[in-house]
This record gives C-alpha cells, sequence and structure tokens, in this order.
C-alpha cells in the first residue's frame, strides 16, 4: 500500500463562522490541521483586538475535546481600522494578519473598504511593524466582468499599494488566475499567495455545463482550464511563494440552492484526500508537505508542526458524506466529481 507522511498541515484561510456552524464545523478542520488562519467575515465583522479575543474564545469552547488546534485571528479592516489597536493586537500575540475586503466583493464584505485611502494609516503601520495583509483580489466594479477581477485588481489596486508600501507583507488569498501566480512569481519579495483545493480541481465548466450548480459557486469564481493549470503547476512546485488555504466556506444548503445562492465550498472534511489525489495526478507527492505544511509557516514566521499525518492510498474508494449537518442546517461537502482513494490515517 502506498503511504506519505507529512509534518501536520495548516490551513491559512478558513472560514469557521459562529455559533450552531462554528461547532458543526470545527472538527473537520481540527482533525486534520494544527492551525488556521481565521476568516473574520462573521455578521458582525471582527473589526478589533476585542472582538477577535471574544472570538478566539468562543472557537476554542467549540473545539472537540482533546484536539489541538490553534487558531491564528485576523482583523477586518475598514475604513475606521485604529492603528493602534492593530498594534496592540500584534504585540499581544493574537493576530496574526489583517484582512482586506473590498467592500461587496464577497460574503459579509459590505462594511469592507471602498476608499483605499482611508486604510492607508492602518496599512503604513503594519508596513512598519511587519504585520501581514491578507486580500481578498478582485475590484467590484460594475463595469468589469467578473471572470477579470482579479486581474484589474492586481493591475489597478494591489500593484499600486506594494509600490507606496513595498515593506508592506501582502498574502494575495484564493489565486484564481495565471495573471495571479505570475503577478506572485514576479515579484521581488514581500508578495505570496495561498490557494484552495477545489480551484486545483475544478474550473468554470463545473459550476455551469448540464446544468447550474450552487456548490461550485465560490469567489473569486473558478476560471477557464488555462487558469486552474497554471493553479496547479505552482502549488505542486514547491515554490515557497505558494501554501494551502482552503477557503473552505461552509453556508447551509437553502442558502446555496436558491434563485440569489451564496458563494462558497465546504472542503475542511476531504481536502487531504483531493490534495494527495491532485499532487499524485502532478507526480508531485514529494512537494506536497512543502505546499501544505512547510510554506505558509515559513511566509508567516511561525515554527513548522512538529507532528506529523500519514496518507495512505486505499483500494476502496474513502467514503465522505455527501452534506454534515450541523445546528445551523445541511451543508453540502466538496464533491471532485473523482473517486478519493487518499485517506488520512487516524
Ligand atoms: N470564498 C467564498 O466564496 N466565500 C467566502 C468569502 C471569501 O473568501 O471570499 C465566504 O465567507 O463565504
Ligand atoms: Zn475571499
Ligand atoms: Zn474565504
Amino acid at each position: 500500500m502506498q503511504s506519505i507522511t507529512i509534518r501536520r498541515p495548516d490551513d491559512w484561510h478558513l472560514h469557521l463562522r459562529d455559533g450552531a456552524m462554528l461547532e458543526g464545523v470545527i472538527g473537520d478542520s481540527s482533525r486534520d490541521f494544527a492551525r488556521a488562519i481565521i476568516m473574520p467575515n462573521l455578521v458582525p465583522p471582527v473589526v478589533t483586538t476585542a472582538d477577535a479575543e471574544a472570538y478566539r474564545s468562543r472557537i476554542m469552547a467549540a473545539l472537540p475535546k482533546g484536539d489541538k488546534f490553534q487558531p491564528l485571528m485576523t482583523l477586518y479592516l475598514t475604513e475606521h481600522t485604529n492603528p493602534d489597536d492593530v498594534e496592540a493586537g500584534k504585540t499581544s500575540g493574537l493576530i496574526t494578519a489583517v484582512k482586506l475586503y473590498p467592500a461587496g466583493a464577497t460574503t459579509n464584505s459590505h462594511g469592507g473598504v471602498r476608499d483605499i485611502e482611508k486604510a492607508m494609516p492602518v496599512l503604513e503601520r503594519m508596513a512598519k511593524i511587519g504585520l501581514p495583509l491578507c486580500v481578498h483580489g478582485e475590484v467590484t466594479t460594475p463595469e468589469v466582468d467578473i471572470f477579470d477581477r482579479e486581474a484589474v485588481f492586481i493591475e489597478t489596486v494591489l500593484d499600486p499599494i506594494r509600490k507606496r508600501l513595498p515593506e508592506l507583507k501582502v498574502t494575495m488569498e484564493h489565486v484564481t488566475t495565471k495573471d495571479g501566480i505570475d503577478y506572485i512569481k514576479s515579484a521581488k519579495g514581500g508578495l505570496a499567495g495561498s490557494i484552495t483545493t477545489h480551484h486545483l480541481i475544478i474550473n468554470r465548466n463545473a459550476i455551469l455545463v448540464g446544468g447550474i450548480r450552487p456548490h461550485y459557486y465560490c469567489l473569486p469564481v473558478a476560471k477557464r482550464e488555462n487558469h486552474r493549470l497554471a493553479l496547479r503547476a505552482a502549488a505542486t512546485s514547491g515554490d515557497p511563494r505558494f501554501f494551502l488555504g482552503t477557503d473552505s466556506a461552509p453556508h447551509v444548503d437553502p442558502l446555496k440552492e436558491c434563485a440569489c445562492g451564496c458563494a462558497g465550498i465546504y472542503t475542511s472534511i476531504n481536502t487531504m484526500s483531493c490534495l494527495a489525489h491532485v499532487f499524485e495526478q502532478e507526480n508531485a507527492l514529494d512537494k506536497l508537505e512543502a505546499f501544505a505544511s512547510l510554506n505558509g509557516p515559513a511566509w508567516y514566521g511561525l515554527p513548522v508542526n512538529e507532528e506529523r499525518i500519514t496518507l495512505v492510498k486505499r483500494n476502496d474508494p474513502v467514503s465522505f458524506p455527501a452534506k454534515i449537518e450541523t445546528g445551523a442546517g445541511s451543508v453540502t461537502v466538496f464533491d471532485p466529481m473523482f473517486p478519493l482513494h487518499w485517506d488520512v490515517e487516524r
């Protein structure tokens, strides 16, 4: 039987939500992952260090007994964020990054940033103290086609910010285009990118061919096949600038299966099985540890995990539930549309 042992992975972009949903999903992350960067787009969002402290306590309270899981907290950047509060959050060790949502770009982003000038004092402080900025990199301009929004963001928002603040560390999250990959590779430093599980597996056909499939809809939306291939090449290359951020984003089924469905794909439960499959297909199982367990901590200046996990390839497909049941309702699990044979040994 084929198997591979790697350092326990981390998830550098995760939505855990709150309340009954948090309780329903956290075990799927803490089972396989040691740490995760926790997204702050709750309702209301996590905007102050005090909010993050309280949210962290709720996460720790929801954690299954015996699981060791470290939530790495982020702040939701607004036009009123106080640089002193951000600095205090970093100094105390609570805050790992600040998250930029262009207002209106994605789920619960309406309180995000409209005018980047208003956020400059915070960004300047972050550059000074070495606190990374995590970015949802899409413009919201109505005239820009949704499939072009990442490329236009890079050119019109991200590159100008990085030229003004070369010291600012920026994580381009959930990169979905070859343009994003090329931009990260061309940078002389200070820039890295997270890649999701699902964007390595689906292109936009998954959402639209043969009927509209809301469980493959997320933001940034999956692009054409050439972009998916660029993501796969980057993720499996071992290049330290690319690492795993699942962007596992649970929404209850009624909010996905309706006339105006929410964006988000739930992958926490089967991400490691999917990734082993992808890396094996690319003849790059030896690069899985770099992508899932080494490159992220190096970028965020954190130690790598000492624990190991073993993935084994089983003859029979491993079964995952089609849906998980949470106290908030059922959540459909990402279906990669091929059988999964790799399994995390428990
Ligand atoms: N990725 C998504 O499609 N949705 C995320 C938000 C985000 O990461 O943009 C969510 O919070 O639901
Ligand atoms: Zn996002
Ligand atoms: Zn996300």
